[in-house]
């Protein structure tokens, strides 16, 4: 378990280093699936949640309706919730019809909603009733549609989602030490006890070699080229951020992984044992008193792949929705290198850029999220500030290799490939906004 062979170049490499203003780099953006099945697309809660369920208790929504007003209209969620519909089994005409009969009541009640500040503005008073009512139901069953939307979503998420103290392994309790923690959360402590060019850089990154018995990630190389033959990889991306890359996504564990024969047993094994990496950094944190975020598991791991020329522009893992106010929360990103045959001049060296001072990274507040489930690749303002430096450190794909590091800052992209196939299976960790 030590950190070695990464050649760090000091100069900035010219232009396929610089990431574009408004590069919309976050996440690959062709085939992306729907939002349940790619990690860390929904959940963006920390301590205040962007939406609550509904429920009686509560007299005020969160910023979900946009346009029309900044809260949740009067009374809408408690009438839903009188009628029995604040689950997820709600149809959409029982939806519609609760939001018609709420229009139909306040049309009665105008000054509750028409005005300086409220859901419509005075001018509406011009109008007659009926189009109020029809403006209010549209408005409402709007809400409501999607309101409803998010909180199947984040069922799904929450199902196929765990707290990592929940997913512990002895193989990663045995591996992490207390400094893997401390270049992770406090990299600034970090610096004055290793001075690996890596940690010189001032990052939470951390390059784990050995940790992976190289039977295993032989055999998890030969399953990713087996499931390549088989035609279960994605087309060609045709994005300019990662142009040729494929990927697949490989739930290892939880609902929809078992006896569907996905996810060959290499590489189950492995998502399994990198899934428990997260728990022991927590946990060795926690032991040297050192503050860290809690941080939750998705067992669901992609596979990317890249040939000759492909490569990935810099970018973080975490984007946004842009205007679609969308965040995603990841935190840590954990890659395992399968590349059994690389060899220098290979190319697709993952390159770590030092990073300049940005504002701090954490998991948005409550933001709107009307197209949260038509998201395709509309990240384009996840990185609208190149804050990246010109310093990097090029960590090469070697066959079980194992990067972590934080999503949130980490500037980081491939260098183009060479070889046939370049290889890397990612986990990301998110956050857990759950209450304690
Ligand atoms: O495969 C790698 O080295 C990094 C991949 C990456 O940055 C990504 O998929 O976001
Ligand atoms: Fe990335």
């Amino acid at each position: 378990m030590q950190e070695k062979t990464m050649r760090t170049k000091p100069t900035s490499s010219g232009a396929q280093d610089k990431p574009k203003a408004n590069d919309p780099c976050g996440q690959r953006t062709s085939g992306m699936g729907t939002a349940a099945e790619v990690p860390g697309m929904v959940r963006m809660r920390k301590t205040k949640p962007f939406f609550e369920r509904p429920s009686a208790s509560r007299t005020a929504g969160t910023a979900v309706l946009g346009s029309a007003s900044s809260s949740a209209p009067p009374g809408l969620v408690e009438a839903l919730a009188q009628a029995g519909l604040g689950g997820t089994a709600a149809s959409e005409a029982a939806l519609r019809h609760v939001a018609e009969r709420r229009a139909e009541e306040l049309v009665e009640h105008l000054e509750e909603v028409v005005g300086e500040g409220k859901l419509l503005d005075a001018g509406w008073l011009q109008m007659g009733k009926e189009e109020i009512r029809k403006k209010l139901a549209e408005i409402f069953t709007g809400y409501l549609l999607e309101i409803h939307q998010i909180v199947q979503v984040s069922d799904v998420f929450n199902d196929l989602s765990v707290p990592c103290r929940t997913w512990r392994r002895p193989w990663a309790d045995a591996l992490v030490a207390a400094h893997h923690a401390r270049q992770l959360w406090a990299p600034h402590l970090a610096v004055a006890q290793d001075f690996s060019q890596l940690n010189a850089l001032g990052l939470g990154c951390i390059v784990l070699d050995g940790m992976v018995p190289p039977q295993l990630a032989a055999d998890a190389h030969a399953e990713l080229e087996q499931m390549a033959q088989d035609g279960k990889l994605s087309d060609f991306s045709q994005s300019t951020c990662n142009p040729g890359s494929r990927h697949l996504w490989l739930r290892f564990a939880g609902p929809g992984s078992d006896g569907d024969g996905l996810v060959p047993p290499a590489l189950a094994t492995l998502g399994d044992a990198l899934a428990g990496l997260p728990g022991a950094l927590e946990e060795r944190a926690r032991e040297v008193q050192l503050s860290s975020p809690r941080l939750r598991i998705v067992p669901n791991l992609m596979a990317a792949t890249y040939g000759p020329g492909s490569h990935y522009v810099p970018h973080k893992d975490m984007y946004s929705g842009g205007s679609c106010g969308f965040e995603n929360t990841r935190m840590l990103t954990i890659l395992c290198y399968l590349n059994p045959h690389w060899r220098p001049g290979d190319g697709g060296e993952l390159r770590v850029f030092n990073t300049l001072r940005e504002a701090p990274a954490s998991p948005g507040p409550g933001r709107r999220v009307p197209e949260l489930l038509q998201i395709t690749a509309d990240h384009s303002e996840s990185t609208t500030t190149t804050s990246h430096g010109e310093a990097f450190v090029d960590v090469e794909p070697l066959l079980g290799r194992i990067v972590i590091f934080r999503s949130r800052e980490v500037w980081h992209g491939i260098q183009p490939s060479k070889a046939p196939r370049r290889w890397a299976v990612t986990l990301w960790v998110l956050a857990d906004g759950q209450p304690e």
